[in-house]
């Protein structure tokens, strides 16, 4: 039976082909990402940041908690901030994921590219996207157009870190919740990444020189 159903899944819910790679590093300089690491400024402490989610959680968690919200965790760079959140979360909500990329593991961003859709019909209920960094605001701006278009109701966001400048996709574009403002460089750490590399990080890091 056990292997029927291997065999069914195996043979008809994976690609058959081997979906195109992100980015392919195994030339990648570790001495330059570890020199990247060890010359870094951090910004934030793990203590810092932890406390900034446990701020976010009570704030989501006054208004949504009675709300029966879908959360979307934006991948990659969500990984760390939707699950620290989520279990702070007290509240019935359904989780899930939807993966879109700007920045292809590289420094600056592009034209938003869709990886994979929500796969919860949200349609009528409230949303929260949740995400490591509001920067620019393409990704969040197109995301929540996104939402808004297949029918939910209202559409909140929340990011781990406001990046403050003067280059928002939209003038009035602002997260609902935000953990952190960090000054307008290059940061990596807690989802955040270099090359693909330290989202590991306990804290955020802001690179030498970016
Ligand atoms: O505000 P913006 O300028 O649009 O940038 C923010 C987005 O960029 C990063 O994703 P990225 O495209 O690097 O993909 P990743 O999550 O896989 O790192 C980050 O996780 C946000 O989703
Ligand atoms: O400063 C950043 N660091 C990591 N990922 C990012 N995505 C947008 N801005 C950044």
């Amino acid at each position: 039976m056990f292997m029927l159903l291997q065999s069914y899944l195996f043979n008809n819910q994976l690609p058959s082909e081997k979906p195109p790679l992100i980015n392919s590093t195994p030339n990648t300089d570790l001495e330059h990402i570890k020199k990247i690491y060890s010359e870094a400024d951090q910004l934030f402490s793990e203590t810092d940041v932890e406390a900034s989610i446990e701020q976010m959680a009570k704030e989501i968690t006054e208004s949504l908690a009675e709300r029966n919200p879908v959360i979307f965790t934006v991948m990659n760079g969500g990984l760390v901030i939707g699950g620290k959140l989520l279990t702070k979360l007290n509240f019935p909500l359904e989780a899930s994921y939807m993966h879109a990329t700007r920045y292809r593991n590289g420094t600056s961003g592009h034209e938003l590219e869709w990886k994979v859709a929500p796969m919860i019909d949200f349609n009528g209920r409230p949303v929260l996207i949740v995400d490591d960094i509001l920067d620019e605001g393409h990704t969040l701006a197109e995301i929540i157009d996104y939402c808004r278009k297949n029918g939910a109701t209202e559409v909140h966001s929340a990011v781990l870190v406001n990046k403050l400048h003067s280059r928002k996709a939209r003038q009035d574009l602002k997260a609902d919740f935000v953990g952190l403002e960090v000054e307008d460089r290059y940061i990596f750490g807690f989802g955040m990444d270099y090359h693909g590399y330290w989202r590991n990080a306990p804290g955020i890091f802001a690179v030498k020189g970016m």
